[in-house]
């Protein structure tokens, strides 16, 4: 596939069907190794499904997706784990009746590339990356606790330490802040960063918290109704006349701008 040299992740002409409804339109778009790159849009607009491309949960009706320049298109969702791409979900899915480090195993196992049995009993790397995965969202004191049982903001660190656990290169992250408090909203910043430069893990993240998008995201990428919208930087972007009319509705032109401006001003420069 030509394009992007550089990138870690190349999207060309994504497109999925559903029958006579097009859930993904003919997007492209590449994220470089070190990138935070948002993708935001309104409810309906396709993010999710291309996610479920990319990911390899759907297979896409055409388009050309290369992972570290290798073509991902067509590979099954345990291929693409081991490649090195990894997803959270919207909803917090973890196994309720499992502990905390119960689930966070399942992760590291999956990332392996093993047969459970051998990567369980034989690779100590398996409960070394989980229990390094629980330090760092913050949940070792609660490993022996019944997953079902966390509130929302413990699963959803829970699904993120899962995912880190099969020691991705890159992390798919679906709504992370949906459901959040502003405590808990600049905690998952805060981790979010760490996981991105500490760890040097690359992200890609649905968004609506325009806040979390403004302060997290290098580049977004607004779908409206399968298509793309607008790409590029978030402050262009997201204060741009059709992407307020499109996405954020007039009521809401203000948050953005208020939100770009704020950013600004913690960044020190000219919204
Ligand atoms: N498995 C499926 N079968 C048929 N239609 C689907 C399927 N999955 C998604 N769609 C449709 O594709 C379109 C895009 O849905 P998708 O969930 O990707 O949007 P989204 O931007 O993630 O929305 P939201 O912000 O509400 O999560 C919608 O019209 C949806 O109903």
């Amino acid at each position: 596939m030509t394009g992007d040299g550089d990138a870690l992740l190349e999207v060309r002409g994504a497109t999925k069907r559903y029958g006579g409804l097009i859930a993904v339109n003919d997007v492209s778009f590449s994220v470089q190794r070190g990138e935070i790159f948002g993708i935001a849009g309104p409810n309906g607009a396709g993010k999710t499904t291309l996610f479920d491309v990319v990911t390899g949960m759907v297979r896409a009706t055409s388009g050309e997706i290369a992972f570290e320049g290798v073509s991902i298109a067509r590979s099954s969702v345990h291929a693409i784990c081991h490649r090195g791409i990894t997803r959270t979900f919207q909803k917090p899915s973890v196994f309720d009746s499992e502990t905390v480090m119960g689930n966070v195993v399942v992760g590291a196992h999956f990332g392996s590339g093993k047969p459970w049995w051998k990567s369980l009993a034989r690779d100590p790397g398996v409960w070394d990356r989980s229990a390094e995965a629980l330090a760092l969202v913050g949940l070792s004191d609660r490993a022996d606790e019944r997953s079902g049982e966390l509130p929302v903001f413990d699963k959803k660190r829970l699904m993120i330490a899962s995912a880190l656990a099969s020691s991705p290169k890159m992390l798919f992250l679906d709504e992370p802040f949906g459901g959040l408090n502003d405590a808990e909203i600049d905690a998952l910043l805060a981790l979010l960063q760490r996981i991105n430069r500490e760890q040097g893990i690359t992200i890609v993240l649905i968004e609506h918290v325009m806040r979390a998008l403004m302060t997290l995201a290098d580049r977004v990428l607004i779908m409206d109704q399968g298509r793309t919208l607008r790409q590029g930087d978030p402050h262009t972007v997201m204060t741009d006349p059709e992407v307020v009319r499109v996405y954020l509705g007039s009521a809401a032109e203000e948050t953005a701008s208020t939100a770009a401006i704020k950013v600004a001003r913690e960044e020190g420069r000219d919204a």
